[in-house]
C-alpha cells in the first residue's frame, strides 16, 4: 500500500476532481460517511451516543460536516463545533454546512477563547469527539484558540476519533507542531500519510483504519510517490508455498560468518532464525576455538571450524576457507558477533570481489565499512546491510538525532549512492531499494529493543533469500515477519521479559500466520 505527503495526496484529490471528473463535494462526502461507519461502530459499545464534532475550516472539517448530516440522520445527537472564522471555510465544507443549517443541527462557532470553557464541558459530557480540525493541510505551529481546543480535547477522558491525521501532526514527517491530539481511534482517508506511521506522529494515531473515498486507484498506482508500507497480503505473495514433492536441496544452502570470545550468543541467534526461516541447509564459520560451543548449542547446523591467528576472532588467515564455503552456498551473511578487528576490513573486501551470491551484513561487519564503506563498491552481488540508528550514524556520519529526524530520506540516499538494500532499523524499520523505492514497515513492539533482536533479522533475510527470493522481497518479509514474531512473543510475555530467543521461537508461527501452513 502507498504512503503519500500532503503534497501527494492534494495531487491526487486533484487528479480525481480535475482528470477524472469526480467534484471535491462526492470525496468528502465519501470521506464522512467512512468516518461515520467508524463512529457507529464504536458507539456500539458505549452507553453515550452523543457525538461532539469539532471542525477546522477547511476540507477536514468538511468531512466532519458531512458526518454531522449522516449521524444527524441515524438520529444521534449531534453538535458541529467550528474554530475560527465562518466566513474563511472551505467551498465544499461550506456546501455542507449550508444543508446542515437547514436540517436544523446544532452547530455553532467557536471564536474566542472565552468560548473555550463551554466547550470543554461538551467534549467531556459527551460520548464521541470527532477531531475534524486540521488534515493534510496543517502548514504552521498551532497557536492561541485552535491551542487551547486541542489542548481541552485532550484533557477530557471521552474517546477521541481524528478525521485523516491527528490534528496537529504534521503529514509530510509525523512532526508535532506544538500540540496534537490524542486520538483514539484515526480514520485514514485513501492512503495513510507519513505522518500517520512515522514517530512521533504515530504515537498519537490510536488505532487506524485506511478507508477508500474513491480516488479511481488507477491514478494511485500511477503515482510514481516512493515510500510503501509493508502489508500482510505483501508478504504472503512474496512467501512461496512449499510443493510436495520436494527435499532440503530445494531451500538453499545459507552460510553465516558469526560469532567471537564472548559473542556466540549472536551467531547462534541468527543461526536458529535461519533454519526458522524455512533455509534448507546451514552451515556457520566459527573460530575454531569455539567450535565446540557451537556443535553443543546447534544441532541442526554444520559447523566450519576456521584457523585463526588471533584468538576467538575471524581474521586474514581465514580467507581462503572462508570464500572456499561461501563458492558452495547461496548466500552468506556476515557480522553478528564478529567483533570489532581491522582484520575484518579485509575479510570482507575478499568476499566482496568473490562473491556472486547475495550477502547480508550486519553488526560488526558495519562497524568495519564505517572505516571503508568504499569497499562496497566492489560488490557485484546483491547485498541487504541492517544497521540499527547508531551504525548508521557511524556508516554516513550523520548524527543519531538527524537521522531520526529524517529516517526515510537518509535510508534512501545510502542504499542509491551504494547500490544496495538497506534495512534501517528502529521503531518503523524502513527498507530502502538502490531504485529509490522505501518500504515502512509497522509490526513490532518496544519490548523488541533488546540484546540479539538485530541478529534474529539477519537470520530470517538470510534465511529467505537462501531459498531464493528476491533481495529486496526477501528484506520486505524479513522484517515484517521479525516484527510479528516480536508482537507474538509480547502478547505472551509482555514486553519487559521478551527475549530474542523468544522471537526465535515464535518465528515458525509468525511465517504460519502469514502462509497458512
Ligand atoms: N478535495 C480535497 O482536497 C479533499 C480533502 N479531504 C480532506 O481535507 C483535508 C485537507 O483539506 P485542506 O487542504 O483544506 O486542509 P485542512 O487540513 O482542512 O486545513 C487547512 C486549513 O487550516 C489552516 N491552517 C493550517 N495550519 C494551521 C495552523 N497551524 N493554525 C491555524 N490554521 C491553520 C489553513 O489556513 P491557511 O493555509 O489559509 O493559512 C486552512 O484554512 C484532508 O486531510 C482530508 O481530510 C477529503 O475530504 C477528500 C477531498
Ligand atoms: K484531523
Amino acid at each position: 500500500m502507498k504512503v503519500v505527503d500532503g503534497i501527494e495526496m492534494k495531487k491526487l484529490d486533484r487528479k480525481a476532481m480535475e482528470e477524472y471528473g469526480i467534484p471535491g463535494v462526492i470525496l468528502m462526502e465519501h470521506a464522512g460517511m467512512a468516518v461515520t461507519e467508524e463512529i457507529l461502530k464504536d458507539l456500539a459499545h458505549q452507553e453515550n451516543k452523543e457525538i461532539v464534532i469539532v471542525c477546522g475550516t477547511g476540507n477536514n472539517g468538511g468531512d466532519g460536516v458531512v458526518a454531522a448530516r449522516h449521524l444527524h440522520q441515524k438520529g444521534f445527537p449531534v453538535k458541529v463545533r467550528i474554530i475560527g472564522d465562518i466566513a474563511r471555510i472551505s467551498e465544499d465544507a461550506k456546501i455542507n454546512c449550508d444543508i446542515l443549517k437547514k436540517l436544523r443541527v446544532d452547530i455553532k462557532t467557536i471564536i474566542d477563547f472565552k468560548d473555550v470553557p463551554k466547550l470543554s464541558e461538551e467534549l467531556s459530557r459527551c460520548g464521541v469527539i470527532v477531531d475534524a480540525i486540521f488534515g493534510t493541510g496543517l502548514n504552521k505551529e498551532v497557536q492561541g484558540l485552535t491551542r487551547e481546543v486541542i489542548l481541552a480535547v485532550n484533557r477530557t477522558n471521552t474517546y477521541v476519533l481524528s478525521i485523516d491525521i491527528p490534528s496537529g501532526v504534521r503529514a509530510s514527517d509525523g512532526h508535532i507542531c506544538g500540540i496534537a491530539v490524542k486520538a483514539d481511534k484515526t480514520v485514514v482517508l485513501q492512503l495513510p500519510k507519513i505522518g500517520n506511521i512515522q514517530f512521533p506522529g504515530a504515537d498519537y494515531a490510536g488505532e487506524m483504519v485506511v478507508k477508500d473515498i474513491g480516488i479511481p486507484h488507477e491514478a494511485i498506482e500511477k503515482s510514481n510517490f516512493p515510500i510503501n508500507l509493508i502489508t500482510a497480503d505483501m508478504v504472503q505473495a512474496i512467501l512461496p508455498q512449499r510443493r510436495k514433492d520436494t527435499h532440503k536441496g530445494n531451500y538453499g544452502k545459507a552460510y553465516i560468518v558469526a560469532g567471537s570470545t564472548g559473542m556466540t550468543g549472536a551467531a547462534m541467534l541468527t543461526c536458529e532464525a535461519v533454519l526458522r526461516s524455512g533455509a534448507g541447509l546451514l552451515k556457520v564459520a566459527i573460530p575454531q576455538s569455539l567450535n565446540n560451543i557451537m556443535e553443543v548449542r546447534l544441532t541442526e547446523a554444520i559447523t566450519v571450524p576456521l584457523p585463526e591467528l588471533k584468538k576467538g576472532v575471524v581474521g586474514i588467515s581465514d580467507i581462503e576457507k572462508i570464500i572456499k564455503t561461501m563458492q558452495e552456498s547461496d548466500v552468506i551473511a556476515v557480522g553478528p558477533g564478529s567483533g570489532q578487528t581491522r582484520e575484518l576490513e579485509e575479510v570482507l573486501r575478499n568476499i566482496f570481489e568473490a562473491a556472486t551470491i547475495p550477502i547480508v551484513l550486519d553488526a560488526d561487519a558495519l562497524n568495519a565499512l564505517a572505516h571503508r564503506q568504499e569497499i562496497l563498491k566492489l560488490i557485484k552481488s546483491a547485498a541487504v546491510l541492517t544497521p540499527h540508528t547508531g551504525e548508521m550514524s557511524r556508516l554516513t556520519n550523520i548524527p543519531v538525532e538527524e537521522i531520526n529526524r529524517n529516517r526515510i530520506q537518509i535510508a534512501l540516499e545510502f542504499a542509491k549512492k551504494w547500490n544496495v538494500i538497506l534495512i534501517l532499523k528502529g521503531a518503523r524499520t524502513i527498507v530502502a531499494s538502490p531504485d529509490g523505492k522505501v518500504f515502512v514497515n509497522t509490526t513490532g513492539n518496544p519490548g523488541m529493543a533488546t540484546a540479539g533482536s538485530g541478529d534474529v533479522l539477519t537470520g530470517i533475510v538470510t534465511g529467505l533469500l537462501a531459498q531464493g527470493i528476491q533481495p529486496i522481497k526477501a528484506a520486505i518479509a524479513a522484517v515484517y515477519l521479525h516484527g510479528v514474531a516480536g508482537d507474538r512473543a509480547a502478547a505472551r510475555l509482555g514486553e519487559y521479559g521478551l527475549i530474542a530467543g523468544d522471537i526465535v521461537l515464535e518465528l515458525p508461527y509468525a511465517i504460519k500466520e502469514i502462509v497458512g501452513k
